[in-house]
């Protein structure tokens, strides 16, 4: 088993990274306060692994409350956070009771905000299922909910006690979502680990091939990047640099799955698309080669990811981006890239260089 830590003083929690771990309640049992945790799921995954889970949590005494939502990015809502509290009230869960995520990172943000919120916060655990949620999501704490205007518009920053990875659940997944995932995988090779993103060129194939030793892999190389630029900027308040940088792709990607109704476009792929726009940015800026951008374009689209940004308009795309939370004083921050595997914040892009470098995208 992989074993990681995120250091985050007496909120630290481990990230456990193994085959089978989901009828291996007992790694959960010392993480909760009391026998007693409320499993929030979907409709697609609680048929999946739900009821193995539950045996399992059984056999070790814990009582479960079982909470299925219905699928889909457009279910990240104020009637899904409803919908689990209900049932929280309903059952008489005190705030003793363990909020537990079975599921990809919709499951795991609008739980998490469940958690944060129920009763002024309760302890969270995520068992994240999607190559998306295994590297990214279930780790550093952010969770929320979308608005109409905005991606992830109200949110808390709450920490898991434990972050419950297996890697069998990734045999389910549909090769899409594979592919979503792994625009995440991508973007810390980017922002801080070249020779990461080296390793991905080299085993891209055999990762889309599910190769499970390279897929553990990669999900605990994303993960020691996640959680080493979390625990240096918890709460995204570094005025450069810090947090923000795992947002790249993201205030372009943001605006992509606004624009397009929440769904249309899967979060990881608009993240592709959104990083070619802010490559493309930083090679008009001078930073990166038309090498460099190639590379990038080659790589996402060996993993399966669109390269081509939605046609929503580039004035579109700018109210809809002025929206973002890196955006201070009415200035917008983006993240863009000094070298390949080096990103900056960057405040200064003129507004003809980010519609150029949209426009670019979209009709590439
Ligand atoms: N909190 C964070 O730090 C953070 C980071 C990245 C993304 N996110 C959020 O995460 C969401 C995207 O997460 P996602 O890509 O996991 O999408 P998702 O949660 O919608 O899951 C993708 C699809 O796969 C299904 N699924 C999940 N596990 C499965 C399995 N093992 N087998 C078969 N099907 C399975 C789901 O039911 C869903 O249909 C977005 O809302 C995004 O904003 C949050
Ligand atoms: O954990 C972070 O910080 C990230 O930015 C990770 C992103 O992949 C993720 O999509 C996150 O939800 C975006 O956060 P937001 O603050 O831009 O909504
Ligand atoms: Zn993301």
């Amino acid at each position: 088993m992989r074993r990681l830590n995120l250091d985050l003083a007496e909120r630290s929690y481990p990230i456990l990274i193994d085959g089978g771990l989901l009828s291996r309640a007992e790694e959960i049992l010392p993480f909760l306060r009391t026998p007693r945790i409320a499993l929030v799921s979907n409709t697609t995954v609680a048929p999946l692994y739900m009821d193995g889970l539950v045996k399992a949590l059984e056999k070790v005494g814990v009582g479960v409350t079982p909470i299925i939502l219905p699928d889909g990015e457009a279910y990240k809502t104020w009637e899904s956070l409803n919908q689990i509290y209900d049932v929280l009230l309903a059952t008489r869960c005190d705030r003793s009771t363990t909020i537990v995520a079975l599921g990809g990172g919709v499951i795991g943000d609008l739980a998490g905000f469940a958690a944060a919120t129920y009763q002024r916060g309760v302890p969270f655990i995520q068992i994240p299922t999607t190559l998306l949620s295994q590297v990214d999501s279930s780790v550093g704490g952010k969770t929320g909910i979308n608005h109409p205007r905005g991606k992830n518009m109200v949110g808390a920053f709450w920490q898991p006690k434990l972050v419950l990875a297996d890697t069998d659940t990734l045999k389910t997944l549909p090769d899409r979502e594979l592919s979503a995932g792994m625009a995440e995988v991508i973007k810390y090779g980017l922002i801080r680990d070249l020779p990461f993103l080296d390793w991905l060129e080299a085993n891209m194939d055999g990762l889309l091939a599910r190769d499970g030793e390279l897929l553990a892999h990669a999900i605990e190389r994303s993960c020691i990047n996640k959680a080493e630029v979390v625990a240096a900027d918890e709460l995204e308040t570094a005025r450069e640099g810090g947090r923000a940088l795992l947002n790249l792709g993201h205030t372009f990607g943001h605006a992509i799955e606004t624009g397009m109704g929440y769904g249309e476009w899967l979060h990881g792929e608009a993240v592709a698309a959104g990083t070619m726009m802010a490559v493309e940015l930083s090679r008009r800026l001078g930073w990166l080669c038309v090498a460099d951008v190639e590379r990038v374009r080659t790589l996402l689209q060996r993993a399966g990811l669109p390269v081509k940004g939605a046609d929503l308009g580039a004035a579109r795309y700018l109210e809809l981006m002025s929206h973002d939370k890196k955006v201070i004083a009415g200035s917008l921050r983006l993240v863009l890239l000094k070298s390949l595997g080096d990103a900056v914040t960057h405040a200064d892009a003129s507004r003809e260089d980010i519609v150029a470098a949209i426009e670019a995208c979209c009709r590439a």
